[in-house]
């Protein structure tokens, strides 16, 4: 049955500003509102010509100047300039339908749909973004996304980055949606011997309370529809697969980093559970390194691992 757009939540694109990153390329952060929850989701968006279909649209009565201040400008906004629709520095302007005020899609000023664009859609995690918790790898997931979107390929593993175009959809979906609190309290029962799924169900959670869908309406307002995802969770895929809308066309694996690299990612015992939690309980597709040669050899008095 192929979805109508109407069975989507609708998401409206308050704000874009250009962030200047620490990591080289710009960024443009984009807050969302929608009419399913009061939280501020996000879109990190990698390349200026990936255009909120909402941002853009034109308001009634509006000036050149509130466009500039919402962010729904053409290239880069420099002191004195006074048009949103035209950058004359860089010769580029856009166009709209006069009736409806939507944005025309022109090639030499947006992204075309038909790119098949590197996304990521990724859940808050307030502990491994800023905690430098050791607990999980979402802190570590969410840099290597910029990272791969960032650049041409990635050297250590061959995969074909975003070469400066990508989203990171950014939902406040803390504690696979259960909020940080009650997170804590999972914590607090993982501590005790239980694993990340017992501990949501013994707190009267679902294992997994997200809902992708509003990420799925960002991506749409993004105007992408041809989707590389950035995941090991199954769930993701069949979630924002949305036909003939958004097609996932391809599965881009997040592998620890730890697991290809002894001397870097996160070691701790508490992540190798979560991990093989996410593998054996909610069927994450990733495949624990299998040492065919252990290191270990034994000698007749003493065991010794080189
Ligand atoms: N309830 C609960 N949530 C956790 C725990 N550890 C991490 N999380 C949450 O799990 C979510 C991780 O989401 P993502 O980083 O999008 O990753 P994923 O859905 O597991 O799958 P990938 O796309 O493959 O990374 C975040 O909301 C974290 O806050 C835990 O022990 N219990
Ligand atoms: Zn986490």
């Amino acid at each position: 049955m192929t979805a109508t757009k109407t069975d989507l939540p609708i998401v409206q694109c308050i704000a874009r500003a250009r962030i200047p990153t620490t990591q080289g390329p710009d960024i443009f952060l984009h807050l969302y509102a929608n009419n399913r929850d009061n939280k501020e989701h996000l879109a990190i968006v990698f390349g200026e010509d990936i255009r909120s279909r909402s941002l853009f649209k034109r308001r009634p009565g509006e000036t050149q100047n509130d466009r500039m201040i919402r962010g729904a400008y053409v290239g880069k906004l420099h002191p004195g300039r006074t048009v949103a629709d035209t950058d004359d520095r860089l010769g580029l302007t856009l166009h709209f339908d006069e009736k409806t005020g939507d944005l025309l899609y022109e090639s030499k000023t947006t992204w075309d749909p038909k790119n098949n664009t590197l996304v990521r859609i990724h859940s808050e995690c307030y502990t491994g973004e800023n905690a430098w918790s050791a607990r999980c790898d979402c802190g570590e997931q969410f840099d290597r996304a910029g990272r791969l979107i960032a650049c041409e390929h990635e050297k250590e593993t061959g995969i074909i980055g975003g070469n400066g175009h990508g989203v990171i959809v950014y939902l406040r979906q803390e504690g696979r949606g259960i909020g940080l609190g009650e997170k804590l309290k999972a914590y607090n029962l993982q501590d005790l011997g239980a694993d990340t799924v017992q501990a949501n169900i013994m707190l009267k959670h679902p294992v997994d309370a997200r809902d992708f869908s509003i990420g799925k309406a960002i991506i749409m307002d993004l105007g992408i529809s041809n989707v590389r995802l950035l995941t090991n969770n199954p769930d993701k895929i069949v979630q924002v697969e949305y036909e003939p809308y958004i097609r996932c066309v391809e599965r881009v694996p997040m592998v620890p980093i730890h697991w290809t690299n002894e001397n870097a990612g996160i070691k701790s015992k508490e992540i190798e559970g979560y991990l093989r939690t996410k593998i054996e309980r909610m069927g994450h597709l990733l495949q624990e390194p299998i040492k065919l040669h252990s290191t270990t050899t034994t000698t007749s008095t003493t065991t010794t691992t080189e």
